[in-house]
């Protein structure tokens, strides 16, 4: 191993990502190039390197360097440029110059051990020393975490992470225990954390690694909408993963059950392991589920509401099928309602005939949906505001940064009545986090199709509900004269029955086009989007046009579908600015999806008049503008909320001319246009095409082997999910707690 001191005079190369550096050092032998992950590195700061001299087969002899080392620099020129540069917040170029004025090459010992002196240069006062005194520290303790994690491929974001959390302790924490990352840290997983302890040395039957590896493997199966695993499987998959004997994961089952962060439960299949939370959530959805329904209304107990279902069908002009009519009942009646059916089967109409004599009664009515654009159509569809659930429950963030509702037990969502649409999409959390709200007495009408893929949180909630036979439950199965005539719909609920949808039809809105092989598929595709529908259909291939894969791998996977999809619909040119990350170049024009909730993210529209904040996991916008100087993209949303992005935000942000069916759910598209093709057996399945097809407004084009399509209608084994929801709902129905 060399070592090599320099000056950084430029940066050839930088991703903002892993840290990968290419920079042009100069020392007293002259110029030189240094390559490696050097992800704090800036020009004019003097580092020491660590590594070896290699040879590269374009640009010929460079340092590869394993570790570098910013060197305090000593020069007054040094330090004038370290200053400048912005690296410390509240001194500038010229502030700079004033200072090194003054005290020349002491500067940053000055900085560093009598700050009070900095009282001498004109300009700073006292506010300014403090702020002056918490940057630097700051900014050397974060390089220090950067400087000693980047070596285990933590990424600079990360480390800011980690900073912000242990602070200056960080370093001395990680040593005692690199395993807490896993826990605290979001984005280090149980992997990464053991990774460092093995180069750290640690015990590999340490039971700080026993324990963490258990909860990664409970946190892995929430990914897979579990919210519980029967103890075998954790000692299984926690023997395999860490490679130790059954005893030591069993002592470690106890040990984080005393700390309570798991429960440990007897059931008549044997014992099942929650995350603590998880537990607490599942039975606490139970029992209220279960004191809503059997709150007694005295005051409007059993009004018969005929005649006012009567006046509503008269002012509408409609008439209710006979379940339709007995939701309107149940809703009205009683606790807790559950309405559900396939599209098309009247949820809608019955939902607004329940608001309409609940108004007529002088109820408050609060509307809301899981999803920002499930929220928006309610509002479309009924005519009245319609909130996120998160919205409904006021949530907001703690000191600490975590997410908390403001409406809970002690301050309940003030309403009489609460209807909630697309309730497949609710997981047990966010379930129990709104029952928490609700007091009793208020009545809750849970809307959804059960049918739909379930939520992508753990539980399988609405699901539940209705299999307990507990909570009383109206199912719609009539499909109206209006919806007949589309074959999207008749479709759909051909395929729920297992059957055959009618293809080609001809005046219709449902196509198959048949492709042998990917690459048929694929041309297929592109010819579709780029030419055939919008010249037929008069619609834009970028933004009617919606392409949905059951995957993300393979030939007509998510991800190369994107590559394509771009090359043809948003192809380069010169007024498109581009920039690259995780190997994926993003540029103005393309079609995005924010992936993950982001509640705080601001908007707002171009002309300054509108702003808000909240931008939602599934929501697309379009890439408007890329400023490389700023490091800053815009995506807008709605065609009007235009939402900046730093370049360190963009995971959250992934291409979308071709979506994944799960993140398709609770959306809605004029054209939707899915390849059926091979793909891994799990994701064959009949809910997902169901799903995918049932997001299409006007039109729905398959395109692949029918083979394929069959073997999707016929798999309607809906991968399980551990959750006692259901049996423990049953349970208080054997005890006599629900009649
Ligand atoms: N009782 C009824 N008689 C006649 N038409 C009805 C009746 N109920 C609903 N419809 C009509 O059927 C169509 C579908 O109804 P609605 O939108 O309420 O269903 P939905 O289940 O909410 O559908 P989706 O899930 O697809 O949004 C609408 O055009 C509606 O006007």
């Amino acid at each position: 191993m060399e070592r090599l001191e320099g000056m950084v005079t430029d940066i050839v190369f930088h991703n903002e990502e892993n840290g990968y550096t290419i920079a042009r050092l100069s020392n007293g032998d002259g110029d030189f190039t240094a390559v490696g992950c050097m992800p704090t590195l800036s020009i004019g700061e003097t580092v020491e390197l660590e590594g070896k001299w290699g040879r590269h087969r374009l640009y010929g002899e460079q340092f590869e360097a394993e570790k570098f080392i910013p060197v305090i620099p000593t020069s007054v020129e040094g330090i004038r440029v370290y200053l400048a540069s912005g690296m410390v917040k509240g001194i500038g170029e010229k502030m700079a110059n004033r200072i090194i004025e003054k005290f020349g090459v002491e500067t940053l010992d000055v900085i560093q051990n009598t700050p009070d002196r900095l009282l001498e240069v004109e300009g700073i006062g006292r506010k300014k020393i403090e702020q002056i005194k918490k940057s630097y520290s700051e900014d050397r303790e974060l390089r220090n975490i950067i400087i000693e994690m980047s070596p285990y491929g933590i990424s600079p974001n990360q480390c800011l992470r980690i900073y912000k959390r242990y602070r200056s302790n960080a370093l001395k924490l990680i040593a005692e225990n690199p395993y807490r990352l896993a826990e605290d840290i979001r984005g280090i997983g149980f992997k990464t954390a053991d990774n460092i302890a093995r180069k750290m040395g640690i015990d590999m039957n340490s039971e700080d690694r026993i324990e963490q590896g258990i909860l990664f493997v409970l946190r892995n199966a929430l990914m897979e909408g579990h919210t519980y695993l029967p103890e075998s499987e954790v000692e299984k998959e926690a023997m395999d993963l860490m490679n130790i004997d059954m005893e030591r994961v069993d002592n470690c089952l106890l040990s984080l059950a005393y700390d309570q962060k798991i429960k440990l439960e007897n059931t008549k299949e044997g014992i099942a392991v929650y995350l603590m939370n998880y537990f607490l959530a599942e039975t606490s959805v139970c029992n209220k589920l279960v004191e809503l329904s059997v709150f007694e209304f005295t005051k409007d107990k059993n009004i018969d509401i005929s005649d006012k279902i009567n006046e509503v069908e008269k002012a509408e002009n409609i008439k209710l099928a006979d379940n339709q009519r007995q939701a309107v009942k149940e809703a009205v009646n009683g606790g807790v309602t559950v309405i559900t059916g396939g599209p098309g089967t009247g949820k809608t109409t019955t939902i607004n005939t329940i608001i309409k004599i609940f108004r007529g009664m002088k109820k408050e009515v609060a509307l809301a949906a899981p999803t920002g654009r499930a929220a928006k159509r309610m509002t479309e569809t009924t005519g009245e505001e319609s909130k996120t659930i998160h919205r409904l429950l006021e949530m907001g963030y703690s000191t600490d940064d975590e997410l908390v509702f403001f409406r809970n037990e002690e301050e309940p969502i003030k309403a009489d009545v609460i209807i909630v649409d697309e309730a497949s999409m609710i997981d047990i959390l966010l379930m129990n986090s709104l029952l928490s709200a609700i007091k009793p007495g208020t009545k809750l009408i849970i809307v959804g199709d059960s049918d739909q893929l379930p939520s992508v949180g753990a539980g399988n909630v609405l699901g539940d509900i209705i299999d307990s036979g507990v909570i009383k439950t109206v199912r719609l199965n009539e499909i109206f004269r209006q919806a007949e005539q589309s074959m999207i719909v008749v479709n759909a609920h051909k395929i729920n029955k297992g059957e055959r949808p009618v293809l080609n039809r001809k005046g219709k809105d449902f196509f198959f086009l048949n492709g042998e092989t990917p690459q048929k598929i694929m041309d297929t595709v592109v010819g579709l989007v780029e030419k055939r529908l919008p010249e037929f259909y008069k619609v834009d291939g970028l933004r009617d046009i919606q392409i949905l894969s059951p995957m993300r791998k393979g030939d007509v996977g998510v991800n190369n579908m994107n590559t394509v999809l771009q090359s043809c619909l948003n192809p380069p040119g010169e007024r498109k600015a581009e920039a690259v990350f995780n190997k994926r170049t993003f540029r103005v024009g393309d079609k995005v999806m924010q992936i993950k909730n982001n509640y705080t993210k601001s908007w707002k529209t171009e002309d300054e008049k509108d702003s808000g904040e909240g931008i939602y996991n599934g929501d697309i916008g379009y890439i408007y503008y890329i400023d490389k100087n700023k490091k800053l993209i815009y995506v807008i949303f709605d065609e009007s909320k235009i939402v900046e992005y730093s370049y360190e935000e963009m995971d959250e942000i992934e291409h979308s001319f071709c979506t994944t069916i799960h993140k398709s759910q609770g959306s809605e598209f004029p054209v939707v246009v899915i390849p059926i093709s091979w793909a891994p057996p799990m994701l064959l399945s009949r809910n997902l095409l169901y799903t995918a097809i049932t997001r299409a407004k006007k039109l729905v084009v398959l395109v692949g082997d029918t083979r394929y399509l069959d073997m999707m209608i016929k798999n309607n084994r809906v991968n399980a999910r551990y959750s006692m929801l259901s049996e423990r709902l049953g349970v208080l129905k054997e005890e006599g707690v629900i009649i």
